[in-house]
């Protein structure tokens, strides 16, 4: 795990980033005011729940929203001297789907090698490096394999290389162990770790899971109707969460509580986007600490003591947390 302090070489800065749907001749904001920076090898993950927005934002850096959207406000900023190689790469939700069934392995990797200007006969042995260092080994008989012919994990595990072969300087990974067993999520997640550290390559990772983000990242962005509402160093997330959406989602995880009756879920319902009061607090109406400040403006973001940010007229005090029943898997 890389130490957030010691983190202050800016990759991306994002900022103030809006996306918009025009749609029957009016515009719906989906997500709002963005702001987020990436370090040079930092792990910072988005968490929150289905339709919260993360894949939209994460579009957004790929550069890959489809045409009814558009991203306006804000600007994506990369400080990476590029060198010829694109500033991010991503790994898919589902890994059959990302993978073209109609090309063996081997011709995938070839197809993104000659786009990165691998000579023609350095491909083959780069295909094989990358398919190595996902352990998939040997590695000439997955060169030779249709998508078809291996498992959820195994072509995870290829995209993942596919992504390497970029060698890019973010990797987005956006719900990355989707659809698979727990055994291979862990080990997917822990195997991008290792290769996010060894080559010091920054990871936005997108989950809906509070303990795999806590695990895997130095960073969590925690998001709710198209807005972040808190931002803090995973290793205080337990102890320093203040905004309620947070706690809910600490209540909510199963990994994160000691006994399954202390298990809660998150209140109310994702208002939604297309349709949402601008000028209320996102969170208001699934909040236990709402006043009627809540509904006539939308909190301002703020930095916290414990070097977050934070989105909520009536956060929870400091080191609450401490007070809960967790299990803390950050340790
Ligand atoms: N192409 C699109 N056109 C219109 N609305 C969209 C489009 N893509 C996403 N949305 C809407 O934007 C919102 C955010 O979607 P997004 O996929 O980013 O959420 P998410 O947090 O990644 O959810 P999940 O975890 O289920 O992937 C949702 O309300 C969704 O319906």
């Amino acid at each position: 795990m890389t130490d957030p302090s010691t983190v202050t070489d800016s990759l991306l800065e994002i900022r103030n980033l809006r996306i918009e749907l025009a749609s029957h001749g009016r515009t719906h904001t989906l997500i709002d005011g963005i702001d987020l920076r990436i370090a040079r090898g930092e792990a910072v993950a988005l968490i929150g729940e289905s339709g919260s927005g993360k894949s939209l934002t994460a579009l957004a850096v790929m550069n890959l929203l489809p045409p009814a959207l558009h991203a306006s406000g804000g600007a994506l900023r990369w400080h990476e001297a590029r060198g010829g190689a694109p500033a991010a790469a991503m790994v898919f939700q589902n890994p059959r789907a990302a993978l073209n069934p109609v090309r063996r392995i081997g011709q995938q990797f070839d197809d993104v090698l000659r786009t990165m200007r691998v000579p023609r006969r350095a491909r083959a042995q780069r295909a094989v490096q990358l398919l190595e260092q996902v352990a998939m080994s040997p590695a000439q008989r997955y060169l030779r394999a249709w998508p078809h012919e291996l498992s959820g994990g195994l072509c995870q595990r290829v995209s993942l290389a596919l992504a390497l072969a970029r060698e890019a300087a973010l990797l987005v990974a956006d719900e990355p162990t989707t659809g698979l067993d727990a055994v291979t999520q862990s080990q997917v997640l822990t195997l991008i770790g290792e290769l996010r550290r060894a080559r010091r390559m920054a990871l936005l990772l997108i989950t809906h899971d509070l303990g795999a983000a806590l695990h895997h990242s130095d960073r969590v962005a925690v998001m709710h109707a198209g807005q972040l509402v808190e931002v803090l160093p995973s290793r205080d997330f337990l102890r320093n969460a203040r905004h309620p959406y947070s706690r809910a989602l600490i209540s909510a995880t199963p990994a994160l509580v000691s006994t399954l009756g202390q298990l809660r879920g998150v209140p109310g319902e994702l208002p939604e986007l297309a349709h949402i009061d601008r000028a209320a607090c996102r969170f208001h109406a699934r909040c236990a600490n709402a006043t009627p400040q809540c509904v006539e403006a939308a909190p301002p973001v703020v930095e916290t003591t414990s070097g977050g940010h934070l989105r909520c007229w009536h956060p929870a005090p400091a080191d609450a947390l401490s007070t809960l029943p967790l299990t803390d898997c950050h340790a």
